[in-house]
């Protein structure tokens, strides 16, 4: 595996401070090492500066426009950078709407997607639905061809055109989602394994089943979205919006392994991890460790050696 690492220190997609000290703190814990201890060549190719922008009130209901529209322009930039030199794309969040700017990067370079979204939450509010206004649980909404009816124009984001299809999409884990955006759900008819169907079915039928789906017509390049907080928080409590009842580490790793045989692996997004959640210091730990583990189980480490 040949991997290029960018990090996103960015918060301003919700309201928390203390995400933006994710990507440091996941090299810290030896990410890089790791990866080329496991065989892949790494590029790290730093983290993206954001500047302050002033002034930038609430459009629709969605919080702070300017500073998520401007952060994900780079973003995507970077991200297609990365792609167009040929690695695998591991982007270090920072809050979940940075996911706006890496998938767009990711598709920018032409093919079709296919986005597996693991998450306690289904992050597809549109700018008139969200309860928060927080952007970080909005970008699936900006992204899927079809909700751009539902986009009101705003500032900083005319860069952005929607680039996937709601039929690509699968969700795993979820366990917290607001009723319009069940209603969205619904709807568009997207696949989504809840915290339900991976009880029932267990973890290597959900991910079958999660590779028949994006498999079903042509298979396309995989972009993995993994918000920390899909994990269950007495595993990860270091996260903006824990919620009980997740995914066990061993689950979180077995989605990991599994996408990583299919051989599809293009993109994958670590989000969510804020140290000044969490409360003790094993708790911050845990948490970026699990991070890190998920991260190795990406691209190509198998727990039987
Ligand atoms: C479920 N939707 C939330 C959370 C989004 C989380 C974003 B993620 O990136 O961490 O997944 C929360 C909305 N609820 C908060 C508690 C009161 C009811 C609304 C929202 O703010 O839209
Ligand atoms: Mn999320
Ligand atoms: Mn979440
Ligand atoms: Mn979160």
């Amino acid at each position: 595996h040949s991997v290029g690492i960018i990090g996103a220190p960015f918060s301003k997609g919700q309201s928390r401070d203390g995400v933006q000290l994710g990507p440091d703190l996941i090299r810290a814990a030896g990410l890089v090492e790791k990866l080329k201890g496991q065989g892949c060549t790494v590029k790290d190719y730093g983290n993206l500066t954001f500047e302050e922008v002033a002034k930038d009130e609430t459009t629709g209901r969605a919080k702070r426009p300017r500073a998520v529209g401007q952060a994900n322009k780079q973003l995507s930039e970077a991200v297609r950078k990365i792609k167009n030199e040929g690695h695998a794309c591991v982007m270090l969040g920072g809050d979940h709407s940075l996911a706006i700017g890496s998938i767009h990067g990711h598709a920018a370079c032409g093919t079709q997607l296919s986005v597996v979204w693991v998450d306690a939450h289904a992050d597809i509010n549109t700018p008139l639905t969200t309860p928060t206004g927080n952007i970080h649980g909005q970008p699936m909404s900006y992204l899927i061809h079809e909700l751009r009816s539902k986009i009101p124009v705003m500032p900083n984001f005319s860069w952005l055109k929607p680039c996937i299809a709601a039929e690509d999409v699968v969700y795993i884990g979820l366990r917290d989602v607001d009723p319009e955006e069940h209603y969205i759900l619904k709807y568009l008819g997207i696949k989504t394994f809840s915290m339900t169907e991976v009880d029932y079915l267990g973890i290597a039928k959900v991910m079958e089943q999660t590779c028949d789906h994006i498999f079903s017509k042509v298979k396309k390049p995989i972009h993995l979205s993994y918000d920390i907080d899909a994990l269950d928080p007495s595993l990860a409590p270091a996260t903006g919006t824990p919620v009980v009842g997740g995914l066990t580490y061993r689950e979180g790793i077995y989605i990991t392994e599994h996408i990583c045989q299919t051989g599809l692996l293009s993109a994958v997004d670590m989000v969510e991890v804020n140290p000044k959640r969490g409360g003790t210091d094993n708790g911050v730990r845990s948490t970026v460790d699990a991070a890190v583990d998920l991260l190795l189980g990406c691209f190509g480490r198998v727990r039987e050696g």
